[in-house]
């Protein structure tokens, strides 16, 4: 009897309640509401004798992660691993250490001088915004640190720069150095765009394994060092703590080893930067200002990542028509600049690219180096590889006999051999990529032994000596060829020299005695 009136005098407190929220719902202006919302929040903070404060994930323009957010995690690790009840696991340095940071949503508490605080991590999801053109927000987390208000002082001056010192230290202690590369995701709405995904950077490429001349990588290393201490100097000159570098050769010369080894050697992340995956120059900004600090960003093969150079010769050829048409019609001018603007920006531009390289990174902080590499250094745009843009230019190319050695010791732990003489003779005499000659030197099973390795070695090198002999008596014989046909009965090889096309010696060098020889010698074959 008794609980049956309980019962309904609750439930008509209910509805009473309900009513009363539908009324200030619907009769108290949005503006009313907003004030009372604030000044109750207000009263509560007047009672309530905590402090909060919030660290995001983010900061700015949703672009740029947090380093004080990084850093609370890495010090939030230590701690929590003995508090929280729900952590994640990860796996750092070349899997020898397990490390365990706090999950999502979980608390705990930490005591500096005597004085309790509270952590706690959660994340927010992303406001649900109307169609628009921008790529939309992805969910970010947050770190809160609550204390009572009597230790404002102590929290703020003393205990958030412990948490962000040690939090340093220990991110030091477990740095995992990355690889990141841009992969195209789609996001809630459908929308597509590429995005950093990361592995673990485990290259073994140093610079003592890399074969090269020792002259050329002591200085690169020194450019290297002066570069990565040189904080203090960028800042007194006033320009952004970057470097370029333009690796350029033939394949298999070494430019991606060299990029893994620059990396090992300054301990720096590595992000291969896939352009011809990124959308426009919106996403390229957005890709980059994402790159943290003591990375190398990599565009490989710049010369095939995008029309660069084909983009400006035909804005310089369009410029030169504008030119022309200026002086008819202005207006039409206006409208075709306008044209060309807009198809421009659904892409990523060479002008584009050029801003980025020589102004983005001012604003970011951190010290980053921008590697491209080609095998046409011809192909590209001066201007993309200007210096102040590309400060260094290296050449790699084919093996030399010093890079041999290094190989030699890489592959066989040989210093010296019999062979190394008849090797660097050969070296000499023709191109080969250090790709071919390790290919040649890795023993092929357990019985081949050095001596089998190296000749294998002197057997290919010898190989493709005649292979160039021939190649090069061929485009000899099409000269002469070419030059007989426009001089009626003369032979070739009177033709070749009487012309001065190709002299004397270069046609002895070639082996061309006469255009008999060389067809017996099954070169050019009869048609
Ligand atoms: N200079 C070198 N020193 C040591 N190893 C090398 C060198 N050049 C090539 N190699 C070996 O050959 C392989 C291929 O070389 P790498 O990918 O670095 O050449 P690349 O110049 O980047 O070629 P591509 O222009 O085709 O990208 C490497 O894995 C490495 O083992």
């Amino acid at each position: 009897m008794i609980s049956g009136e309980i019962w309904t005098q609750l439930s008509s407190a209910i509805t009473g309640l309900m009513l009363a929220w539908v009324m200030f719902e619907r009769y108290f202006p949005y503006q009313l509401r907003v004030y009372l919302e604030k000044y109750s929040q207000k009263l509560t903070s007047l009672v309530n004798p905590y402090i909060q404060i919030t660290f995001h994930e983010f900061t700015g323009e949703r672009f740029k992660r947090s380093e004080a957010f990084s850093t609370i995690r890495s010090y939030l690790s230590s701690n929590s691993s003995k508090n929280a009840k729900r952590l994640k696991a990860d796996v750092v340095n070349k899997s020898q250490s397990l490390v365990l940071s706090m999950d999502d949503y979980e608390e705990v508490t930490d005591v500096f001088n005597g004085v309790k605080v509270w952590w706690a991590s959660s994340k927010k999801a992303p406001k649900t915004q109307a169609i628009s053109f921008y790529p939309a927000a992805e969910e970010s987390r947050f770190y809160k640190l609550t204390f009572h208000k009597s230790h404002r002082e102590i929290v703020t001056e003393k205990y958030i720069e412990h948490v962000l010192k040690e939090g340093k230290a220990i991110a030091v202690k477990n740095r995992q150095r990355c690889l990141y590369t841009n992969n195209p995701s789609e996001n809630w709405y459908g929308w597509k765009s590429t995005k950093w995904g990361h592995v673990v950077f485990e290259h073994p490429a140093t610079f003592d394994s890399l074969a090269m001349e020792t002259k050329k990588k002591e200085a690169i290393k020194k450019d290297l060092i002066k570069f990565s201490k040189g904080k203090d100097y960028y800042a007194k000159i006033g320009k952004a703590w970057k470097r370029g570098y333009l690796l350029y050769g033939p394949p298999g010369t070494g430019k991606s080893t060299m990029i893994a080894a620059m990396a090992n050697f300054l301990d720096y992340d590595v992000y291969d930067l896939e352009l011809t995956t990124v959308k426009d120059n919106s996403e390229l900004r957005k890709l980059l200002i994402e790159t943290t600090g003591k990375s190398i960003i990599v565009i490989e093969d710049i010369d095939c990542s995008l029309d660069l150079t084909g983009q400006r010769k035909k804005k310089e050829k369009d410029d030169k028509d504008d030119e022309a048409d200026k002086e008819k019609d202005p207006i039409s001018k206006k409208k075709k600049e306008a044209e060309e603007e807009s198809k421009s920006s659904s892409k990523v531009t060479l002008s584009g690219l050029l801003n980025f390289i020589d102004g983005i990174w001012s604003a970011c902080g951190g010290e980053r180096i921008i590697v491209f590499t080609t095998n046409y250094v011809d192909k590209l745009d001066p201007a993309l590889i200007r210096r102040g843009r590309m400060d260094k230019h290296i050449e790699l190319s084919y093996c030399c006999f010093e890079a041999f050695k290094v190989l030699a010791k890489n592959y066989l732990e040989l210093e010296s051999h019999e062979l190394f003489g008849k090797i660097e003779e050969l070296l000499g005499e023709t191109k080969m990529s250090p790709a071919d000659v390790a290919e040649n030197l890795m023993p092929n099973s357990d019985e081949e032994d050095e001596e089998t390795c190296l000749k294998c070695l002197i057997e290919a090198l010898e190989a493709s000596k005649e292979e160039a002999r021939k190649k090069s008596v061929e485009e000899a014989m099409l000269k002469a060829k070419k030059i007989e046909k426009e001089n009626g009965e003369a032979s070739s090889k009177d033709v070749v020299q009487e012309k001065g096309e190709i002299s004397a010696d270069e046609v002895k060098e070639n082996g061309v005695t006469s255009s008999e020889e060389v067809k017996e010698n099954g070169v050019i074959t009869e048609g």
